[in-house]
C-alpha cells in the first residue's frame, strides 16, 4: 500500500468530531466565526461553516508543512520540473509575473510580455478594420478559461468586438454560432496548444470555409507548423504559446487573446495583475494565513477525513455562472489520479466530482437534495459584495439568499415533523470578492489554481498531465472508419450498436 501521508490521522480527528453540531463548534470558539477567514487583496474567504476544529487544522497545516508546501510551491514558480511525467515546468505563474528570479522564471515572462506586445499591435489592428465579431474556435483549456472570463466581464453593450465560442465537435454548435454572423465582419481566431484537436481542426475547417478570406484568420498555438500546414496561417497570424504552459492553467497566455479582445489589453492585464496578486500572496504567506493552503487542506479534509465525494461551487452572481464548468477542467483534469509520481497506487480517494450553478437559479433545481438528501456535498459559495448593475433591491435579495443558504446548511432546523426536518451539518466555505473586476477574477482563478498544486500535493500525484483522456481519443479515431462503412468494429457490443446506428440512418450519411 503507498502511504497515505498521514491522512489516516485525519480520519480519527474527523470521527471524535462526529456528532458535534457545526454550531456547538462556532459556539465553542468565540475566535471561530470570524477567525477562521483568510483575505488575500480583493478576495476574502471564511471557513467557519467547515466541519473541523483547530486540532484539526493544526493536524492539516502540520501535514501541509511537513510535505514542504512552501518549497515545492518556489520549485512551481521557479520552473523546476513538476511536470514530471512529462518532464516539464509548469510555468503559467510567469505568465503573470517574475517573483522568483530564476532563470526560467524571468526567460518565461520575457517571452510572455513580447507575446503581450503582439496581441496588443493585432487586437489594435483588428479594431481598425471592419471586423465587429470574433469566433474563437477551441476546446477544453482553449475555450473554458476565455469563455469564463468573457462572459464574466465583456460588457454588456459597447464592446470592442462581440466573441463567440465554438467548441463541440457537433456541427450543430458551428451552425448555430455562425447564424446571424457576416463573414466580411468576422474574424477567426484557431487555438489549439497542440494544433492536432480533433473537435478544433474539424470546426476551424469549417470556419475557414465560410470565412472565405484567410486573411482574417488567425492561430494561437505551441505548435505553429501545423497551424501553417493544416491551414496556411502565415506566421505573423500566429500567436505563440509553449510547452511550459498546460491547457488548462492558459487562459494567461495568447490564449486569452479573445479575452484581450472582448475587454481591451489593459483590461485583460488587468486581470493577469488581479492572479499576480493572488500568486505573491500565495508564495510568500506563511500557511496560517496563505488562503490557498486553507482551501486545499480544506478540500483534503473533506475528501480524505470525512470522505465526501463531490464538491459543489455555488456561484451567487449570474456573471459566474460558467464558473463550475471552467473548475470542473481545471480540478478534475489536474486531480482525477489514481497513481503517484513513481507509479504506484495513491491509496487514498483524490479528487471528487466537481459540480455546480449559479445561484440563486439553483436553489429552485437541486438544492432540495442539498439539505435533505442521503450524501452530504461540501460547498464553495461565491458572491460579490458590490454589484455593478442599476437593482440594489435584486442585489440585497441576492447576498440574502447566499448567506441564508450557508447558514441554513451549517444549522439545520429540527421539526416534529421528520419530511420538514433538516439535519444541518452540511460544510461550505463563504468566498467573498469586493466587486467583480478583471483584478478580483483574476485573483480568484489563481486561487483555484494553486489549491489544486497543493491537493496534489497532497496526494503525491501529478496535477499537470492527464493521459486519461487519450484512451477515448485513440478508440474514436479507431471507429471513424467504422462510422464511414470501411472497416468494422472489432468490440461486438460497439458492433452492434452501429449496426442499430445504420438501420437508422441513411447509407450517405
Ligand atoms: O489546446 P489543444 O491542444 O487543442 O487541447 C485542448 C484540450 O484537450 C485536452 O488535451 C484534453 O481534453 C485538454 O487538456 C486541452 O485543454
Amino acid at each position: 500500500m503507498a502511504t497515505t501521508n498521514g491522512l489516516d490521522e485525519l480520519a480519527s480527528r474527523a470521527a471524535r468530531l462526529e456528532g458535534v453540531s457545526t454550531a456547538s463548534l462556532v459556539a465553542a470558539d468565540p475566535d471561530r466565526a470570524a477567525g477562521f477567514a483568510v483575505r488575500a487583496g480583493p478576495v476574502y474567504a471564511n471557513f467557519a461553516r467547515q466541519r473541523y476544529d483547530r486540532k484539526a487544522l493544526d493536524a492539516l497545516f502540520a501535514l501541509a508543512e511537513s510535505l514542504d508546501a512552501p518549497g515545492r510551491l518556489r520549485a512551481l514558480f521557479g520552473g523546476e520540473p513538476v511536470n514530471q511525467t512529462e518532464g516539464r515546468a509548469a510555468l503559467h505563474t510567469a505568465l503573470r509575473g517574475d517573483l522568483t528570479g530564476t532563470e526560467s522564471g524571468r526567460e518565461a515572462h520575457a517571452q510572455a510580455l513580447a507575446v503581450r506586445e503582439r496581441m496588443r499591435a493585432l487586437g489594435d489592428a483588428l479594431a481598425a478594420s471592419q471586423v465587429t465579431d470574433i469566433v474563437s474556435v477551441g476546446i477544453g483549456g482553449s475555450d473554458l478559461g476565455p469563455r469564463l472570463v468573457v462572459d464574466a466581464l465583456a460588457p454588456v453593450e459597447g464592446g470592442r468586438f462581440r466573441v463567440h465560442f465554438l467548441s463541440n465537435v457537433d456541427g450543430a454548435a458551428a451552425q448555430r454560432v455562425l447564424a446571424g454572423l457576416d463573414p466580411a465582419r468576422t474574424a477567426v481566431l484557431l487555438i489549439s496548444k497542440t494544433f492536432g484537436t480533433q473537435e478544433t481542426l474539424l470546426n476551424g475547417a469549417i470556419l475557414r470555409a465560410w470565412l472565405g478570406d484567410d486573411r482574417r484568420l488567425y492561430a494561437i498555438t505551441a505548435n505553429p507548423d501545423r497551424a501553417t500546414a493544416a491551414f496556411a496561417i502565415p506566421h505573423e497570424r500566429v500567436l505563440p504559446m509553449w510547452d511550459w504552459v498546460g491547457g488548462r492553467y492558459s487562459l494567461w497566455s495568447a490564449v486569452g487573446f479573445p479575452i484581450a479582445l472582448a475587454i481591451g489589453m489593459d483590461q485583460f492585464e488587468a486581470l493577469l495583475n488581479g492572479a499576480a496578486g493572488m500568486d505573491a500572496h500565495v508564495l510568500l504567506t506563511p500557511l496560517r494565513e496563505n488562503l490557498a493552503v486553507w482551501h486545499a487542506m480544506t478540500a483534503v479534509w473533506n475528501r480524505n477525513a470525512l470522505k465526501l465525494s463531490t464538491q459543489a461551487v455555488l456561484p451567487y452572481d449570474e456573471r459566474l455562472k460558467l464558473l463550475p464548468n471552467y473548475l470542473q477542467q481545471l480540478v478534475m483534469e489536474s486531480l482525477g489520479k489514481s497513481v503517484r509520481l513513481d507509479g504506484s497506487p495513491v491509496g487514498v480517494d483524490t479528487v471528487p466530482v466537481w459540480w455546480g450553478g449559479a445561484g440563486t437559479d439553483s436553489q429552485h433545481s437541486f438544492f432540495q437534495a442539498l439539505h435533505q438528501g442521503t450524501s452530504i456535498e461540501p460547498v464553495d459559495f461565491i458572491g460579490v459584495a458590490r454589484s455593478d448593475h442599476d437593482h440594489p433591491g435584486n442585489h440585497l435579495a441576492l447576498l440574502a439568499n447566499l448567506f441564508a443558504q450557508s447558514e441554513a446548511f451549517a444549522n439545520g432546523q429540527d421539526s416534529d415533523d421528520p419530511h420538514r426536518s433538516y439535519a444541518g451539518q452540511r460544510p461550505s466555505t463563504l468566498i467573498l470578492l469586493d466587486e467583480l473586476t478583471p483584478k478580483s477574477l483574476g485573483a480568484l482563478i489563481a486561487l483555484y489554481e494553486h489549491s489544486v498544486y497543493l491537493q496534489g500535493l497532497v496526494w503525491g500525484i501529478n496535477p499537470f498531465d492527464q493521459f486519461g483522456v487519450e484512451l477515448g481519443k485513440q478508440v474514436a479515431n479507431r471507429l471513424l472508419p467504422a462510422l464511414e462503412g470501411a472497416v468494422e468494429a472489432k468490440d461486438p457490443v460497439t458492433a452492434a450498436l452501429l449496426a442499430e446506428w445504420r438501420q437508422r440512418v441513411s447509407p450517405t450519411r
